[in-house]
C-alpha cells in the first residue's frame, strides 16, 4: 500500500492543507507542536474509524469548527487507486465514503487500508497495563478479521448492560433472576473474542520471536528466546483452569458480582504474557529488553498483515526515533527501509540507512485552496 494524498479540512491544527506523498520513506520534519502527530493521526483515523490518541472523537474537529474532514487516496497493487473520506460532525458524528460510495458502517473498513501505527506509547506497551496488550490485539484483529469489530462492539454492549443490571440487583431494583439471561450472550461473545485473540497470537508467536531474535542481533540488545501466552483470567483470580466452562457456569460468581456491582468474568479481563527466557518480561525484563520487545512485535504485526491481507501495511512512526538509542533507532530503520511506504515524524533527520533515498517534507505545509467536491456538505 503506497498513501499517495492526504486532504485534511478543520482537522485539528489543520485548517486545510493537503499532503502529496511518496512510496519509500518519508520524514514529516519540524519543531514541536507543528502538526506532525496530528497528520499520521489524521490517516489512522481514515483507515480505522478511530483516533489512536484519544477516545474522544470530537478532540479531532478543530477548535470552533462544526465539522472536521480527512480525505486518504492510496494506490493498492490489486485494485488500483482507492479513496477514504471520513468526515466527523459535532453533533452527528462520523460519516464514511469508501471510493466515492457512502457506507454506513465502519466496519466496512476492514482490511482497506492496512497501517501499523507505532508512537512511544507503543514501547510501553510490555510495561503498560493489561489494557495496552488487549488494545493491540484488538486493533489487529480489526483490520484482519471480518466482523470483528463488530464482535467486539456486540460484546461490549452485553457487558455495559449486564453491569447495569448487576447495580440494579444490588440496589434492590431488580431481580437477580434476571442475569441468566445475560450469561448465555455474554459468554458466546467472549468466548469467540477469546479464540480470535488466541488464534491471532498463536501466529504472531513465531514471527516475533524471530523479529526479537533480529533485534537482538542487530545491536539493539536484549532479546532471547520469547514466547507469547494468552491469559484468560477467571473469576476467582485464576488464571486458565477453566472455573468457568459453559454460561451456565457463571452462575456460581452471581452473588459475588452482584456484590461488586461488576462482571468477573470474560475477556475485558484477559491479558497476554511475553516470556522472555522463561522470564515473564512484563515484570522481570529490564526497560531496554522491554523496549526492544515492543519494537519486535511491531515488526512481527507488519510480517502478519502481510500474510494475512497479501498487501504491506503503510508503516506510521510518530516519533519514536528520538525514543530510541543509536544502535536501535538504526536496526529499526534498516528492518523497515524496504517496506513500500514508511511515514516517520521526527524534529530533526536521523542518518538513513545506507542506499535509501528518503523523502523530507517539512513542515508547516503551505495551505492548499483547492475547493471541496459537495462532501459532507
Ligand atoms: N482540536 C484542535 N483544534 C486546534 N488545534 C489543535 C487541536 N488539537 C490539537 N491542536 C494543536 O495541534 C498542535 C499539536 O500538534 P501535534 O501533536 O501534531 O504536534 P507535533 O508536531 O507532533 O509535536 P511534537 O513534536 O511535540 O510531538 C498543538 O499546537 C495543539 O494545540
Amino acid at each position: 500500500m503506497v498513501i499517495r494524498r492526504v486532504v485534511l479540512r478543520q482537522f485539528r491544527s489543520y485548517e486545510q492543507a493537503t499532503l502529496e506523498l511518496d512510496s519509500g520513506l518519508t520524514l514529516l520534519a519540524g519543531p514541536n507542536g507543528i502538526g506532525k502527530t496530528n497528520l499520521l493521526e489524521a490517516i489512522h483515523f481514515a483507515a480505522t474509524g478511530r483516533s489512536p490518541r484519544t477516545t474522544r472523537d470530537t478532540d479531532l474537529i478543530r477548535h470552533g469548527a462544526p465539522l472536521a474532514y480527512v480525505r486518504v487516496e492510496w494506490d493498492d497493487p490489486v485494485a488500483g487507486r482507492r479513496v477514504v473520506e471520513m468526515a466527523l460532525h459535532r453533533q452527528h458524528g462520523k460519516a464514511l465514503r469508501l471510493d466515492g460510495r457512502k457506507r454506513q458502517r465502519l466496519a466496512d473498513l476492514q482490511g482497506a487500508l492496512p497501517i501499523v501505527y507505532f508512537a512511544p506509547e507503543s514501547l510501553a506497551l510490555v510495561k503498560a497495563g493489561p489494557a495496552a496488550r488487549r488494545g493491540f490485539l484488538d486493533d489487529l484483529l480489526g483490520q484482519l478479521v471480518p466482523g470483528y469489530t463488530q464482535l467486539l462492539h456486540d460484546y461490549q454492549r452485553v457487558l455495559a448492560q449486564r453491569n447495569q443490571l448487576l447495580r440494579e440487583i444490588r440496589a434492590g431494583r431488580a431481580a437477580g433472576s434476571l442475569l441468566a439471561i445475560w450469561d448465555e450472550p455474554l459468554y458466546r461473545h467472549g468466548q469467540a473474542i477469546r479464540q480470535r485473540r488466541r488464534r491471532l497470537l498463536d501466529e504472531l508467536a513465531p514471527l516475533a520471536a524471530a523479529a526479537a531474535g533480529r533485534v537482538a542481533a542487530g545491536g539493539a540488545a536484549g532479546a532471547g528466546v520469547l514466547e507469547l501466552d494468552y491469559l484468560a483470567a477467571e473469576p476467582d483470580g485464576r488464571v486458565e483452569g477453566g472455573a468457568v466452562s459453559s454460561p451456565e457456569g457463571l452462575a456460581a460468581f452471581h452473588r459475588e458480582e452482584v456484590a461488586r456491582g461488576t462482571t468477573l468474568w470474560g475477556p475485558q479481563r484477559d491479558d497476554f504474557a511475553l516470556f522472555l527466557d522463561g522470564q515473564d518480561a512484563r515484570a522481570f525484563a529490564s526497560q531496554g529488553q522491554q523496549r526492544a520487545l515492543a519494537l519486535a512485535l511491531t515488526l512481527a504485526q507488519v510480517e502478519l498483515i502481510h500474510r494475512r491481507l497479501g498487501r504491506w501495511p503503510v508503516l506510521l512512526l510518530d516519533d519514536v526515533l528520538s525514543e530510541l538509542d543509536g544502535k536501535r533507532r538504526r536496526y529499526l530503520l534498516e528492518a523497515v527501509c524496504d517496506l513500500p511506504q514508511v511515514i516517520l515524524t521526527a524534529t530533526e533527520p536521523p542518518e538513513w540507512p545506507e542506499g535509501t533515498r528518503p523523502r523530507v517534507i517539512p513542515l508547516p505545509l503551505g495551505p492548499e485552496g483547492e475547493a471541496e467536491p459537495g462532501w459532507p456538505g
